[in-house]
Formats: C-alpha cells, sequence, structure tokens
C-alpha cells in the first residue's frame, strides 16, 4: 500500500471507531465536523443507517458547506443549531448536540487542538460549545506533545475582511510572555516566537485570498511552539476584528488516532 493509502486507512479506522462508540439509536443529535477525516465517518454513519442503528428522528448540526453536504448526501436530517432545543432544559447545561465528531490539525497530549486548515473553525467552535461531548478523529501524524509542534501552517485564525492589515500588524506584535498580558502564570512564555507571523491563506484556482463560510479572510499565525494554549486564544480572541481562533482550549472529551500498522488509539485529556 502506497504511503497515502495508508494514512487514508488509519484516518477512516480512527473514524469508524469513534462513531461506533458514540453512535447509536439513544443519540438524537450529532455535530458532524468538517474535513477530510469527518468523511469516514460520514460513510460509517451511512453503513449504521443501513443496519436500522441510527435513531430515525438523527437530526445532524452542520458546521461548514463541505458538512452539510456530507449530511445531504448521507440522506441524514441536517439542522441548523439555533433551531434545536436543548437538551436538558431543566439543568445549568445549555447543550444541543449529544455528540460531535470532528477532524483536527494538531492535538496536543491534554486534548487542546488546533483546527481550522479547512478554515471552518468557527462554525466548528460554536458546535463543539454547543455539544456534551467533542470527540477529535485523526491519524497518528496529528498527535502531538506541546501544539504548534507538528501543524507548522500557523493558527487559523478567522478575521474581518474590514481590518485584515490592521489585524495582522497586531497579532505580529503579540509578546511571547503571557507575563506581559497577565493571562497566564507569570514568568512563563505562552508560545516561543519572538516574532509572530500572520499570512493572509489564499485561495487555490482562484486569484485572492480564501474566504470562509462567513465571508471572512483567514490569517494563518505561527507562534512557534504552544505551550499555554488557552493564554494564546485569549491573547489572539482579544484583538478587535478577530472573529474566532484555531485554537479549542480544553473542548474535547475524547481522541481517537489511528497508527499507520492499523491500531487505533483513543486518549482523553
Ligand atoms: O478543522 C478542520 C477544518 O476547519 C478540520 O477538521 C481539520 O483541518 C482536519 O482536517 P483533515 O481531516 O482533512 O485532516
Amino acid at each position: 500500500m502506497s504511503s497515502a493509502n495508508i494514512i487514508e486507512q488509519a484516518k477512516r479506522s480512527a473514524a469508524f471507531a469513534a462513531v461506533d462508540k458514540h453512535v447509536d439509536s439513544t443519540v438524537r443529535v450529532l455535530g458532524i465536523g468538517s474535513g477530510s477525516t469527518v468523511v469516514y465517518a460520514a460513510e460509517r454513519l451511512v453503513q449504521l443507517k443501513k443496519e436500522g442503528k441510527l435513531n430515525p428522528d438523527l437530526l445532524c448540526v452542520p458546521t461548514s458547506f463541505q458538512s452539510k453536504q456530507l449530511i445531504v448526501e448521507a440522506g441524514l436530517r441536517a439542522a441548523d443549531l439555533d433551531d434545536l432545543p436543548v437538551l436538558d432544559p431543566e439543568s445549568a447545561d445549555f447543550s444541543s448536540i449529544d455528540v460531535t465528531i470532528d477532524g483536527a490539525d494538531e492535538v496536543d497530549a491534554k486534548l487542546n487542538a488546533i483546527k481550522g486548515g479547512g478554515g471552518a473553525h468557527l462554525r466548528e467552535k460554536l458546535v463543539a460549545n454547543a455539544s456534551r461531548k467533542l470527540v477529535l478523529i485523526a491519524d497518528s501524524r496529528k498527535d502531538s506533545e506541546t501544539l504548534g509542534t507538528k501543524w507548522d501552517k500557523g493558527i487559523p485564525v478567522e478575521v474581518s475582511p474590514l481590518a485584515w492589515r490592521t489585524i495582522k500588524r497586531q497579532l505580529e506584535r503579540m509578546a511571547p510572555l503571557s507575563r506581559a498580558h497577565g493571562l497566564a502564570k507569570a514568568e512563563s512564555a505562552a508560545f516561543s516566537f519572538d516574532h509572530p507571523q500572520a499570512v493572509l491563506r489564499q485561495a487555490v484556482r482562484k486569484a485572492g485570498p480564501v474566504v470562509t463560510d462567513n465571508g471572512n479572510f483567514i490569517l494563518d499565525v505561527s507562534v512557534g511552539s504552544i505551550y499555554d494554549p488557552l493564554a494564546v486564544e485569549q491573547l489572539i480572541k482579544m484583538v478587535p476584528g478577530v472573529i474566532e481562533v484555531g485554537i479549542f482550549s480544553g473542548m474535547a472529551k475524547e481522541a481517537w488516532f489511528g497508527n499507520e500498522d492499523g491500531s487505533i488509539v483513543c486518549r482523553e485529556p
């Protein structure tokens, strides 16, 4: 098997295992992530539907245009997040979604993740935030001790096109010491680069920038190793015009990694 096929097989195994563990007839609302690994989750959902193992009233909440197409093509029913009732109105839990299965670009030892390689992280974060459980699926190349050490394309940051140059300049002046911003433990650096770089993501086969499903631009912000994901997420989020940051700190409850030898690892924080 070619190395590309081995990676695809690893992604598929992780996706199938996560769906098998988390999706049964008791699941009423399911979040569907975006990207190439999630395609295999949709493949497994189609099989389960044929076997009569899904809830007949199952609603699927998409995280992007691509994800909505996957839902429709799988013969499942798509629902918008704000059209759903909360699962348990009597409790403080505001979740509308039982479980969301999504891909990731890098996942650290505590299951903090970088997402947004496909530019869908705004809706992905909204859906994750409204989910009782966020389950990540990936091949083992994404499994990392420290964010920023494997995914070297920068943190995807969705920004307003109205001020992208100003936002870029401001992000490039972010101080590496979280101490300067009072956001994390004194003396500890949130990230390693002295001079972060923010690059406007360019479209392929179209001149000009990537325009997200929400009509915004994406800056890919390289900061080196991310020692304190929450502090970096907060630092970036504070810049006016930043719409969403592709760091998901403390959101995932489980991550499934497919290995090249065909084995699968499931990790919890
Ligand atoms: O966050 C995402 C899209 O915004 C994807 O989930 C992430 O980029 C992983 O994609 P893939 O499964 O193709 O590696």
